[in-house]
This record gives C-alpha cells, sequence and structure tokens, in this order.
C-alpha cells in the first residue's frame, strides 16, 4: 500500500447515549479515493467531521501526515492541507461565482488571486458563470462551485460529503472526472450513496454500520462481503 496520509486510531464520538462513531480505526492510502458508505445514520458524517474538525472526538487520535491532529481546529486543519465540502450553505449565495472561489484561493494565500481562482473554477466547468451570482446557479452547478471552493484551497486531502446527491446524470459524469483528475496529487475521501458513483471512482471502500467499520476493501471485496450485503447492499 502507498504512504498513509491520515490514520485514525479508536476515533470516537457519542452523543448522550447514541454511539455515532465507535473506537474507529482506519487509514487513508496517500493519493487514493476512498469511498465512505453505509445505511443512513451509521455515523459517516459525523466521522468525517472529526477529521475536519468540525467536532471534537470524544476519544481516539488523528495523525495527518505523520502529525497529530487530534486537537487541532478546523481552519488549522484547513491550513495543514485538509478541505471538507459538505454542504451547500458554504456558498456566499449573495457574491458572484467567482468572488466564492477567490475568497477560498484566498484563504489558501494563494497569489495572484486570480488565476488560482479561474483554475479552480476551469476545473469544474464553471468559467463562463464566474460573473454570476452563485445564489442563481442550478443546484448542480452550486454542488461544482463548492468542490471548486474546495480546490481553491489546494488540498492535500479533499474530504467530499454526498457530492452527488441531486445531480443530473451529466453533472455526475462531469463530477467523477474532477475527482479523477484530483489524484494522485490529492487524496480524496468520498461519502457517497450512489454506488455507480463509488464503484466508479473508489479503490478502496470502508463501510460504517451503528458507528463502528463493518468492513474496508477494494470495491469487488465489498460487493462480496456478506456482512456488508446483509447490513446495506442488499438493503
Ligand atoms: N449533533 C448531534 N447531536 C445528536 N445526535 C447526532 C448529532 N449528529 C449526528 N447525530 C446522530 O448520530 C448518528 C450518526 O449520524 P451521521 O449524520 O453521522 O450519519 P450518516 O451516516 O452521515 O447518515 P446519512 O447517510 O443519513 O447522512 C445519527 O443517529 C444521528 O442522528
Amino acid at each position: 500500500m502507498a504512504a498513509v496520509i491520515l490514520e485514525a486510531r479508536g476515533l470516537t464520538r457519542h452523543f448522550g447515549g447514541l454511539k455515532a462513531v465507535d473506537r474507529v480505526d482506519f487509514d487513508l492510502a496517500a493519493g487514493e479515493i476512498h469511498a465512505l458508505i453505509g445505511p443512513n445514520g451509521a455515523g459517516k458524517t459525523t466521522f468525517v467531521s472529526l477529521l475536519s474538525g468540525r467536532i471534537e472526538a470524544g476519544a481516539g487520535r488523528i495523525l495527518f501526515e505523520g502529525r497529530d491532529i487530534t486537537r487541532l481546529p478546523a481552519h488549522a486543519r484547513v491550513r495543514r492541507g485538509i478541505a471538507y465540502t459538505f454542504q451547500i450553505t458554504q456558498i456566499y449565495a449573495a457574491l458572484s461565482v467567482y468572488d466564492n472561489v477567490a475568497l477560498a484561493a484566498q484563504s489558501h494565500g494563494s497569489h495572484p488571486l486570480k488565476p488560482a481562482a479561474m483554475e479552480a473554477l476551469d476545473r469544474v466547468g464553471l468559467t463562463d458563470r464566474a460573473g454570476q451570482i452563485a445564489g442563481t446557479l442550478s443546484y448542480g452547478h452550486q454542488r461544482l462551485l463548492e468542490v471548486a471552493m474546495g480546490l481553491a484551497l489546494k488540498p492535500r486531502l479533499l474530504i467530499l460529503d454526498e457530492p452527488t446527491q441531486g445531480l443530473s446524470q451529466g453533472e455526475i459524469e462531469v463530477f467523477n472526472g474532477i475527482v479523477q483528475s484530483v489524484v494522485p496529487a490529492a487524496t480524496v475521501l468520498l461519502i457517497e450513496h450512489n454506488m455507480d458513483v463509488v464503484m466508479e471512482l473508489a479503490q478502496r471502500i470502508t463501510v460504517l454500520n451503528f458507528g463502528e467499520v463493518l468492513a474496508t476493501g477494494t470495491p469487488a471485496e465489498i460487493r462480496a462481503n456478506p456482512a456488508v450485503q446483509a447490513a446495506y447492499l442488499g438493503a
């Protein structure tokens, strides 16, 4: 296996009595596309929120590029190269498409700003819409803008939470191409319910169930795993 870029050990987050993420061990290989799947409520969003620092771990630790980031605030993790695009609410609806991406590029410290912002827009195919007010974009284009904002941060690790939700088939194909273009320079961790997207993109898949890792493996191994079929794929 390639070098490990991110390592979680015993990562845990409970909400009251609910074990949303429970003692999870997880390795991400540098340069891979890794999908995180599992039934609704399995703990996927909570898990990536722990990795990005949006929420604090109850126990366990996270190493990123060999350094312990468990207690770092989210913004410090962004500076280390972890970008988490999670929800459309990240977009500034009243600003132009360009300004949204430029803000992300600026927070990365890119200089000059314009080429960095335009490159990110070009990668998601939104160059022609640079001047448009972001809130007037179609839903699919807003999701692509969100990905462009993530790319403008020049991440080492890009975490995408259900990025294809609500996209048309054509937009999904564009999205798949974008993700494939990001690796292996960067690493991608993808929460995804669309199994066609998972099977096309992922080199490895981790299945979460009730806050625990049920299985990790290649797409073929995961498809053939009886426990996964019972808990998720066959459902
Ligand atoms: N802030 C919170 N307070 C209390 N419970 C929470 C909180 N966030 C998540 N949970 C609960 O933790 C469990 C895991 O939720 P999470 O959103 O991580 O699952 P998920 O696998 O991402 O689900 P989905 O596929 O539906 O997005 C769920 O039972 C959820 O209701």
